[in-house]
Formats: C-alpha cells, sequence, structure tokens
C-alpha cells in the first residue's frame, strides 16, 4: 500500500484504495472516445518463446479500451514473423506486427542512412522508435502506451492505470511513468535503478548543484521502468538512445519540451518481475554491464545538452562520489529488506557497485573521446521534413507484411 506522498515536481498518483480494474477500465472506455489509445510493445522474437509474453497476450485479450496494439518484433528472421503474425492472431484489437528485420523496412532503414537519418544501433530504443513513426503513420491513437515484453506478473490492471493519467480527458498531462518495487522470490531486484542511478543521479547534484533536471530526474520513482504512456504528439517530437539510455533519454526529452506540471508518475503494481539479465563482469558489450555504460552515456549527453561541462577529473571525481553515495544505499536497502523479511546479498551488491563505479569513468572516456558521435535517433518531425512521404511509406510497407507479402 502507497503513502500519498507528492514530492512537488511531477505529479504522484498512488494506489490508495486497490480501485477493481473493471471501474477503471469502464472509464477508460469512455476516455477512449475522446483520447483513443494505441499500445506499443517493443518485443524480442525469443520474448514470444519465455513465459511471459504468453500471459500477457492473454491479458490483453480482454481489455476492452484498445484502439490498436503494435508490436515492435526485433531479431526475427521470416519464418518467425510468420510465426508471431499467428501468435499475436488471437487479439481481438486491430494490431499490426513491425517486421523490423524483414526487407521492407530494411530498404527504409537504408534510405534514411543515405540521409544520415537512421537509428543505426540495433536495441530497443530503434525498435520503439519505428513503432512510434507506425502510430504516427497509422494515427489511430492519440495516447500512447508501452511496456515491456517480459513482465512475469503482467495483469489487466497494471496497463490501466499506466494509461488512466494521460488518457483521461479533463487531465492535462502530457506523459506519465509507471512505477513499483521490483521485488520476486522474496529479493529485491531492480539492481541497475537501486544501485546505479539514484546514487549516480545524488552524486551529480553533489558536484553540479540542484539543477532542476537533476532533481527532476531523481523525483521518479523508478527512472528505468519501462512503461510509459503520453500524449501521441509528445512522441514525434522526442530524440531518444537507440541503445539501454532509452528510458532516461524520453525522461529527458519530456523534461526539455514540457513543464513538469504536465508530468506524472503512477503506481503500476505491488509487486513486479521480469527476466533478469546477468550483470556481466567480463562482457562490456552485455547484461547490466552494458546497460550501465549505456544509461551513463546518455544522462552525460543530456547533461551536456544543459551547459554542464565535463572533464577527466570531473569523472573521477564522480565515481569516488557516486561510490561513497551507493554503498550508504547499499546499506539502507538492506536494512528495510531486513524489516520485510526479504534477502539481499551484499556482497553481489557491492560487486555490482563496483562495476558501475568503473563503468561511470568509461563512459566518461567515451562520452571525451567521441564528442562528434550520433548518440541519438532523430525524431519523427524531422524525418518528416527530410524525406516527406518516408511515414506513409512505412505504413505501406508494414500493412503488406501485416497481409502476409513475405
Ligand atoms: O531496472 C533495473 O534496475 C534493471 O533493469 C535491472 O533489473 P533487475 O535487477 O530487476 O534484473
Amino acid at each position: 500500500m502507497s503513502d500519498f506522498h507528492q514530492n512537488g515536481i511531477i505529479t504522484d498518483f498512488h494506489n490508495l484504495t486497490r480501485r477493481p480494474v473493471a471501474a477503471l477500465e469502464a472509464e477508460l472506455c469512455e476516455f477512449g472516445r475522446r483520447r483513443p489509445m494505441s499500445l506499443i510493445l517493443p518485443s524480442l522474437f525469443s520474448e514470444l518463446e519465455g513465459p511471459a509474453l504468453e500471459a500477457i497476450v492473454e491479458e490483453l485479450r480482454r481489455v476492452p479500451y484498445l484502439a490498436e496494439v503494435v508490436i515492435g518484433l526485433d531479431r526475427a528472421d521470416r519464418e518467425q514473423f510468420l510465426h508471431a503474425r499467428k501468435f499475436f492472431a488471437r487479439l481481438p484489437q486491430r494490431h499490426r506486427i513491425l517486421w523490423n528485420d524483414g526487407p521492407r523496412l530494411r530498404a527504409l532503414d537504408a534510405e534514411l542512412e543515405e540521409h544520415g537519418l537512421s537509428p543505426r544501433e540495433p536495441g530497443k530504443g530503434r525498435n520503439v522508435w519505428f513503432c512510434a513513426g507506425y502510430v504516427q503513420a497509422s494515427a489511430r491513437g492519440a495516447v500512447v502506451g508501452l511496456h515491456d515484453c517480459d513482465i512475469l506478473t503482467y495483469d489487466r490492471g497494471l496497463l490501466a492505470r499506466l494509461f488512466y493519467p494521460v488518457a483521461h480527458p479533463h487531465f492535462n498531462y502530457e506523459f506519465c511513468k509507471g512505477y513499483y518495487p521490483r521485488i520476486a522470490e522474496g529479493k529485491l531486484n531492480g539492481r541497475v535503478s537501486r544501485l546505479m542511478v539514484t546514487p549516480l543521479l545524488r552524486a551529480l547534484k553533489q558536484m553540479h548543484g540542484p539543477l532542476p533536471y537533476l532533481q527532476y530526474l531523481d523525483s521518479y520513482r523508478y527512472p528505468l521502468s519501462g512503461e510509459f504512456a503520453m500524449r501521441a504528439e509528445v512522441l514525434d517530437g522526442i530524440r531518444i538512445p537507440a541503445d539501454w539510455g532509452l528510458e532516461i533519454g524520453v525522461l529527458s526529452e519530456v523534461h526539455r519540451n514540457h513543464s513538469t506540471k504536465r508530468l506524472c508518475q503512477v503506481d503500476l503494481a505491488d509487486a513486479y518481475d521480469h527476466k533478469h539479465q546477468p550483470v556481466s563482469e567480463e562482457d562490456a558489450s552485455a547484461g547490466l554491464n552494458r546497460m550501465s555504460l549505456d544509461i551513463a552515456k546518455a544522462l552525460y549527453r543530456k547533461l551536456a545538452t544543459q551547459g554542464v561541462t565535463f572533464s577527466a577529473e570531473g569523472f573521477r571525481t564522480l565515481k569516488a562520489t557516486y561510490y561513497r553515495l551507493a554503498l550508504d544505499l547499499i546499506e539502507a536497502y538492506h536494512h528495510d529488506a531486513v524489516m520485510n523479511g526479504l534477502a539481499l546479498d551484499r556482497h553481489a551488491e557491492e560487486r555490482a557497485v563496483e562495476l558501475f563505479a568503473a563503468n561511470l569513468l568509461e563512459a566518461g572516456n567515451a562520452f571525451l573521446d567521441n564528442p562528434g558521435e550520433r548518440p541519438f535517433i532523430p525524431s519523427w518531425n524531422r524525418v518528416r521534413s527530410a524525406i516527406p512521404d518516408l511515414l506513409s511509406r512505412l505504413h505501406d510497407a508494414v500493412e503488406a507484411d501485416n497481409r502476409g507479402e513475405v
């Protein structure tokens, strides 16, 4: 049961009364007449074979208010795309699958590359970006929601709560982010969010002062959650990273473009579990190791756009400040876990913090060495201006793929 605290920066929607999902859905059906809702599901083909997505699709079948479901399918060959069509066919809502690795979308990507506009790097950000383009082209949704496809604790209530603040026709929120405790099997999870992002934001505040941007990011209870909803226009104007920096990138862009009064977060669930990636200490191109590097780089780049300057010494100080704050937080997490009868492996937590500290420096060096890198995917507004008919061709390509002309 959450409290009713408001942090004074963004509005917090709590779950104070455990309102039944049917009551929320009845309202959402009404809201949908004024503000139709589209759902984007960024997915890897491998997730169709895992335990989470099967249950997610079963829940989605019973959702009465969605105008459209857009599935971004990554890492699928032709047979796998055809399998995905069958897998999602049971959805009663209008739905389309973006076969991102198929010849039609690859050809459009090559054309984008000729204009210097391709997302280039594969990853969740790229997948979401193409889905956002399709949603814009199909023009069915006034509100667009998005969640991961590896949620093991999914239920329709989560989706209803995610859409509600932005879909309500008398509320004027542009963007809503989900939060929840990542607790499963008696353990506290959310390792990157808890052990890296939170202490990093606080270390940056110690070094650069309480910049409104840092205060704002720190006001999210779960800045890395993959669940958010926004007005369709918001999605068209933002520049997001192609990689694991997606979540931080989206939070930064909505802050740049909108007043914090138009931004909110919502309590989605009492507990949340998903597929856990390995820390991958030995391989910086995988797992939480890679994720922490991507996130640190995204944050540095966004801070640079706020006028913050960085130096090699600055990154060394940041590493030391972060490390101390992270160790203090481990103490707090540990005590909280003990009182709640949960387990917390302090040794594993401290090892993760050592790796994240090293990665803050590593990401800093990458930032200093490659100032000319193309870190963010251009906004769809820019693409529309450079190649005016690309969106309609994207739409046609997706339609043809989904008719099975592959
Ligand atoms: O949100 C996070 O911190 C990362 O996705 C890692 O989450 P996990 O520790 O629950 O796997």
